[in-house]
């Protein structure tokens, strides 16, 4: 479930801003992604009984997109080995949780 999913991108992330092994890095980021599109499927307790075309159910898939697309960012400096640049980006991961939990948390 969508807290279940929640628990695994505050796993991945934690690994994420601490490793120092690229490989260890790159599945993290590979569990993240996972979690997400499953996240993605789920309805958060606020949105309950909206309309799936509804514009906040919309905004919620926006905000997974961009989550998703800043994970790619970051795994693509973790693929080239600059894993400092990496957990630069992975910053923004943090301000997309956030500004996305105001909304629907
Ligand atoms: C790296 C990014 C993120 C991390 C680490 C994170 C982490 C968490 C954690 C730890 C919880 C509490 C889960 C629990 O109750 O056990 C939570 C809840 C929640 N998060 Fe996130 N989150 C992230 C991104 C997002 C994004 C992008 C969205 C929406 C687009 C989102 C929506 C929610 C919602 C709706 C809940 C409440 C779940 C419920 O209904 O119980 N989160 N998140």
């Amino acid at each position: 479930d969508l807290e279940q999913d929640m628990d695994m991108l505050k796993g991945g992330l934690r690994v994420v801003m601490k490793t120092d092994d690229r490989a260890e890095m790159t599945r993290a980021l590979g569990d993240m992604r996972k979690a997400a599109q499953d996240a993605r499927t789920q309805t958060p307790d606020k949105l309950e009984g909206q309309p799936a075309d509804s514009a906040q159910v919309k905004d919620f898939h926006a905000g997974i997109d961009s989550l998703i697309a800043q994970i790619n960012v970051v795994d693509k400096l973790a693929q080239a080995n600059n894993l400092d640049g990496a957990k630069a980006e992975a910053k923004k991961l943090t301000d997309i949780r956030d500004s996305n939990h105001k909304k629907f948390r």
